[in-house]
């Protein structure tokens, strides 16, 4: 403040000298007048992987501090915080939140406890999804034929003969919760090998997509898509001659990204923008939430066939390229849309 007061003080008093001789004088901007505080409550692994120093730095630059909210101290007492950016799970922290906004409605908070909730169930997750009718627009979108299953592993197959699922499956935990258990997904060749899977969970057509999928990133009204390798395709023989159930990695969520590989042009063309733009659109207001990523593949042997197989809430969005640009942005377009709800 007391460098601005003295620059203006010169202003004042030389610079009108000054102007006389030189007829545009270039002034650096001066640097932001109030920050945009933004309180985040983040694991240490989302901390690690999410704020680097590059969106630091560049958040500084355009004058946004991120503050760590400390989870031992009551968080009314702590801020004043513009934004509140969390990704915790736990009924406690959900209800500390709402008592908080309660308090607090002028403070965005990223994103809403109850509708970030709706994506901690596989089956709810996508209900918005299959609820869209974007049949229209340049593509089909919808989701691939699931079934929970909550009890009785024994039961499974004649589940599965009656919802008149075609295998293989995969199987996916129900909950997600951030843990790594969540993440623990096998494919099912055959009906006897159903009973050794272990409930809750949900039961999901694996669809051939040619190994490659499309990771969209929804960043407020931005949107980014990526591709990541995926799960190969099955073959007709490979089902005929496999049987169990096979645990496997977390392959799409490997940092190597597929975008430079040498890749069919027909698999990795990305799905037209104007679909995506559709879907990003229709889910961020359905869903209530500003930072997810839905995995989307396109059903191999045809160009507009497209099926959404999960979204995750406040992904990681370091993976996605600029993403510090794009971050930085939207915090500040937030609290400008704020602001302007505000003196309407
Ligand atoms: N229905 C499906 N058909 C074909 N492949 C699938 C299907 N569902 C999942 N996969 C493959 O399994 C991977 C993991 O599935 P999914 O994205 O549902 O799990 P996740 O643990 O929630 O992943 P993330 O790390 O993105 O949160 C996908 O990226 C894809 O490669
Ligand atoms: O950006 P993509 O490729 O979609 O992968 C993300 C997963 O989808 C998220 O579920 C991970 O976050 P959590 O581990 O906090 O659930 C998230 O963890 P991260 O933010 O620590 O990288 C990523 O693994
Ligand atoms: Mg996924
Ligand atoms: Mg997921």
């Amino acid at each position: 403040m007391r460098l601005n007061g003295e620059i203006s003080h010169l202003w004042n008093e030389e610079a009108e000298e000054e102007n006389e001789r030189v007829s545009v004088i270039s002034l650096p901007p001066p640097p932001p007048s109030k920050k945009l505080v933004v309180g985040y409550a983040l694991t240490s692994k989302k901390v690690k992987s999410f704020l680097q120093p590059r969106l630091e730095g560049l958040a500084r630059k355009k004058g946004i501090v991120f503050v760590a909210i400390d989870l031992s101290q009551p968080l009314l007492d702590q801020g004043p915080f513009d934004i509140v950016l969390h990704k915790l799970t736990g009924k406690e922290w959900q209800q500390i939140l709402e008592d908080y906004w309660e308090k607090h409605p002028e403070v965005t908070v990223l994103d809403p406890p109850a509708a970030i909730q709706h994506l901690h169930n596989r089956q709810s997750m996508l209900q918005d999804v299959a609820d869209l009718n974007l049949s229209d627009c340049y593509g089909k979108v919808g989701t691939p034929r699931q079934l929970v299953i909550t009890k009785d592993p024994s039961s499974i197959a004649d589940e599965v003969s009656k919802a008149g699922l075609t295998l293989p499956l995969v199987a996916k935990p129900l909950v997600v919760d951030g843990s790594a258990k969540s993440h623990e997904l096998s494919l099912a060749y055959d009906e006897f090998s159903l009973s050794k899977l272990d409930p809750p969970l949900v039961l999901q057509e694996f669809v051939n997509h040619g190994g490659v999928l499309f990771k969209v990133y929804i960043v407020g009204d931005a949107i980014k898509v990526v591709r990541r390798f995926s799960l190969p395709d099955v073959n007709e023989s490979e089902l005929l001659n496999s049987t169990g159930v096979f645990q496997f990695p977390r392959v799409s969520c490997a940092a190597a990204s597929a975008d430079d590989a040498e890749l069919d042009p027909s698999i990795a063309e990305l799905p037209p923008r104007p679909l995506l733009e559709k879907l990003a659109r229709e889910l961020r207001q359905r869903l209530g939430l500003r930072l997810f990523n839905i995995d989307v593949i396109r059903e191999h042997g045809t160009r507009d066939r497209f099926y959404v197989i999960d979204i995750n809430y406040f992904p990681g969005l370091s993976k996605m390229p600029g993403y510090e640009h794009i971050f930085t942005d939207f915090l500040l377009s937030v609290q400008s849309k704020f602001k302007m709800r505000l003196s309407s």
